[in-house]
């Protein structure tokens, strides 16, 4: 099994980017409860988690702007946010991810943010710092983290780290609730596996156990 080791957490909502306002957080074995009166950060603490693992930004912050700690509260033009995640894979080997972002301060009437990443980056401490290190597209990071966590995207968005805004999607309209659950399940990817058996037993038998038997081993 996968599990969450330590959250670093610099910039975000109320924690502020100011040298000593980081907050550390590390998680017990086999559970950890964050207990806090209204407004302490027990939600922001999942947002980051769900935001680390999979590059989501809560739902209603404005495309991440608000998420970000507010510049207007130092009067900023800008304030930066980290969040930087230990987790250990399921063979025990240690992943850090540290995603960095930014709110910039619009100079306009609504003096309204704008969210931008800086950088992801995950590294693997065992592997020495030229291999381990590995900082590509958004996109393939992402991947890479659900790769390491051992579960889908899906999973994590709708099912680990469901945000409480969005806690009742299972009531959606019936479109909605089916695509979710096709991605949670994985049934595209099902239906194209077996779309390509079914294609290979036409046309050759043999190679339809050859198929499965690669199957098998992935
Ligand atoms: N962009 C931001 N900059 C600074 N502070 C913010 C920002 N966004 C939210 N906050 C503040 O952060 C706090 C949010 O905390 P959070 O929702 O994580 O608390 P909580 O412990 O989950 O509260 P509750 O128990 O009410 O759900 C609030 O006090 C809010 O005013």
């Amino acid at each position: 099994m996968s599990t969450l080791d330590k959250l670093l957490i610099r910039g975000i909502r109320s924690f502020g980017s100011q040298t000593g306002d980081e907050q550390q957080i590390s998680f017990v074995s086999p559970l950890t409860l964050i207990v806090g009166v209204n407004g302490s950060g027990k939600t922001t603490i999942i947002e980051c988690l769900k935001y680390a693992l999979t590059g989501e930004v809560p739902p209603g912050s404005d495309r991440g702007a608000g998420f970000v700690h507010d510049p207007k509260i130092y009067q900023f033009s800008e304030c930066l946010g980290q969040v930087k995640l230990n987790v250990k894979d399921i063979k025990g080997t240690t992943h850090i991810v540290t995603r960095s972002m930014k709110a910039m301060l619009k100079t306009t009437k609504t003096s309204k943010s704008t969210f931008e990443t800086i950088d992801v980056n995950i590294y693997c401490p065992g592997v020495g710092p030229s291999k381990g290190s590995m900082s590509k597209r958004v996109a393939d990071m992402n991947a890479e983290m659900c790769d390491i966590m051992g579960v889908s995207k899906a999973i994590l968005n709708n099912v680990i780290f469901c945000h409480q805004e969005d806690s009742s999607w299972p009531l959606d309209e019936q479109k909605k609730v089916k695509e979710k659950f096709d991605a949670i399940f994985g049934t595209t990817e099902y239906n194209r596996v077996i779309d390509k058996v079914v294609g290979i037993i036409s046309e050759s038998p043999f190679a339809c156990s050859i198929c499965i038997f690669r199957c098998e081993i992935q």
